[in-house]
């Protein structure tokens, strides 16, 4: 019985990749996005609707998905994004590209994340746009995360070993860093920009520290709240209570679905 179950999803899988033209013998990390994106787009994005667009390699995906809907169906969408990576994408796809202060209320934003816990908390920053991703979301009425297989866990720093993302203001990363290692412990780098010397510096002017914290029970909620207690600190990467969905593209093609329970 669950033979022929597992078999038909299977057969389920491949037939939808031959329709979105994807190549079932070399499924990749890349297809497990696409099949991810292009699957929370079609559930997700209706006519008339305020989408945000998330930023980073995965919602590439969805924005090609969404260009494609715009052009055949005939939708209207209204494109915010967290971004310049998004908003670049929004121009390229000749999408209609809105702000907050039009348009300060968003229907659905979909996004990529860097973890997702099975509490569907969120590690992002990894890309280092997360103060804008953060804003949009807040703005959202859902928000629908896509990924691929790695990025699914039980706890955060499960598979993602980078740390968690802060963006601080420039002048106080130092002290921030202190105060954080003081407070929690762990480790702290700088994140370094990789085709320029010195740090990267975020789409708003500031710094990114990744937080190597020092375990993975820790109370995510008061972590959250102190560390943006810090004079300085712009925002966290991580996203509590903000996530409705998260798809998850496998590497046999299918895509596994996590909703919260709020
Ligand atoms: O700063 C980047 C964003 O938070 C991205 O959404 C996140 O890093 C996931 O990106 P990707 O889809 O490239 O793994």
């Amino acid at each position: 019985m669950l033979k022929s179950i597992t078999k038909e999803i299977l057969l389920h899988s491949y037939l939808n990749f031959r329709l979105l033209g994807i190549n079932t013998a070399t499924m990749s990390l890349e297809q497990a996005k696409q099949v991810a994106a292009y699957k929370a787009v079609d559930e997700f994005v209706t006519n008339d609707c305020v989408f945000g667009v998330g930023s980073g390699s995965t919602v590439v995906y969805a924005v090609q998905r969404l260009a494609e809907r715009v052009e055949t169906d005939k939708l209207k969408v209204i494109c915010i994004p967290t971004s310049f990576q998004a908003k670049q994408l929004i121009i390229k796809h000749k999408l209609t590209l809105g702000e907050l202060e039009t348009n300060p209320q968003i229907d659905v934003t979909i996004d990529g994340a860097d973890e997702v816990d099975s509490n569907m908390i969120l590690i992002k920053g990894g890309g280092g746009c997360l103060l804008q991703e953060k804003i949009v979301a807040s703005c959202s009425k859902k928000l629908i995360v896509i990924a691929d297989y790695t990025k699914d866990s039980v706890k955060l720093g499960d598979r993602y070993k980078k740390g968690i993302p802060i963006e601080v203001v420039p002048m106080a990363y130092n002290p921030i860093k202190n105060k954080i290692i003081t407070l929690f412990g762990g480790e702290i780098k700088l994140r370094s920009a990789v085709a320029k010397a010195g740090p990267v510096v975020t789409d708003n002017g500031n710094f990114i520290l990744d937080w190597l914290f020092p375990n993975q029970s820790l109370d995510w909620q008061k972590v959250n709240t102190t560390i943006k207690m810090i004079p300085g600190v712009v925002e966290t990467g991580l996203f509590i209570n903000m996530c409705q969905k998260a798809y998850f593209g496998q590497p046999e093609g299918n895509v596994i679905e996590r909703s919260a329970s709020i």
